[in-house]
């Protein structure tokens, strides 16, 4: 049995990848009436198949098998705090990609803070939730440095759903975490007008800067070069399926972004926090916890960056 807490897009798409499969699965999430509507608001079109069993309490999703916590990095620890008693002997899989703002902590450290048991595993890499609820081809990375991590990857591969496995946990959770940060920056290049080769340095530069902060924190190159880094990166900086894209987009154009979940928000101010007590260099995500805050404008941003001091590659 696969349990999923929280019923949003991901969660949701999950879902529905295993059940397609055969497997059973139960879906909890805090909206009441999704056991009837069987859709979620937050995955329009996607109508949950009848395998997909609806669960009232969360300890319900406490059987033999993972459960995966599907929702805003941002909820996690209060999830946990709030709900998550009934869990915390179960194989936890955080799907969701960021640095908690208080105590900037990865999902792994969360879980593991709330006083799990079992595995403390990460589920991250390139894949869109409409993606994966239609059953298009998705390679993901489960992190793990427990003995689960094998059985974790077997029960949750499907025709569709391709994972690999590290035990980089450190890597591959800052990859997925600050991917969003540098699509942010991408979007407001390509909102602002300022082209492609524009997006693409500022891409480069993004990789190099999540590199060198990953690195001091103790991640493997490899990681990032993998499909929690670069590969989710690739994605999220040239897709307007984006929200974190889309959301600089927007930024960029001058228009009031879409309300949506939007990881790099919270994650470019705590990468800052980050960065700044350890002394790493990190210009773009500190220009994008100033746009977001609305601190300073685009123009001014470009030029700052265009301005730094000359160096090596
Ligand atoms: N969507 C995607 O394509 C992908 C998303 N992810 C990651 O998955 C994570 C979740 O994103 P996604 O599903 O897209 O987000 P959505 O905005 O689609 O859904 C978030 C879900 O989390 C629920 N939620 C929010 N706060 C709490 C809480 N305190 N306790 C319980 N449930 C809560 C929301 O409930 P409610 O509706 O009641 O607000 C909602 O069901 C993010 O970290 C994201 O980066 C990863 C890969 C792909
Ligand atoms: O993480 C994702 C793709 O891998 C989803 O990206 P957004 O949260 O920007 O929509």
């Amino acid at each position: 049995m696969i349990g999923v807490a929280g019923a949003g897009a991901f969660g949701t798409a999950l879902a529905v990848a295993f059940a397609r499969e055969g497997l059973p699965v139960r879906l909890w999430g805090r909206d009441p009436g999704l056991a009837t509507r069987r859709e979620s608001p937050r995955l329009p079109g996607v109508t949950l198949p009848p395998r997909i069993e609806v669960v009232e309490t969360v300890s319900d999703l406490a059987q033999n098998g993972p459960v995966l916590l599907a929702m805003p990095m941002q909820a996690l620890r209060e999830f946990l705090a709030a709900e998550g008693q009934p869990l915390l002997a179960s194989d936890l899989v955080a799907c969701c990609k960021g640095i908690d703002l208080t105590t900037l902590q990865g999902p792994a450290e969360v879980i593991e803070a709330a006083g799990a048991r079992g595995a403390r595993a990460v589920l991250t890499g390139p894949s869109f939730a409409a993606d994966i609820a239609r059953g298009l081809p998705t390679a993901l990375t489960l992190a793990c440095a427990g003995p689960q991590a094998q059985a974790i990857q077997v029960a949750l591969s499907t025709a569709t759903l391709r994972i690999y496995r590290t035990e980089d946990v450190v890597g591959a959770e800052l990859g997925g975490a600050l991917k969003n940060v540098i699509a942010i920056a991408a979007g407001v290049v390509i909102g602002a007008g300022l082209g492609d080769s524009a997006r693409a340095a500022l891409v480069t530069r993004g990789y190099a800067e999540m590199g060198r902060f990953a690195l001091a924190l103790g991640a493997r190159a490899e990681t990032l070069a993998g499909l929690s880094g670069l590969g989710d990166l690739l994605l999220t900086c040239t897709s307007a399926q984006s929200r974190n894209f889309a959301h600089g987009v927007a930024l960029g154009a001058g228009r009031v972004p879409p309300q949506a979940t939007v990881e790099g928000v919270a994650t470019a101010r705590a990468a800052v926090r980050l960065a700044g007590a350890r002394g790493i260099d990190m210009p773009v995500a500190a220009m994008v916890a100033r746009l977001v805050a609305g601190e300073i404008g685009v123009a001014e941003a470009v030029k700052a960056l265009m301005s730094r001091p000359l160096k090596q590659e």
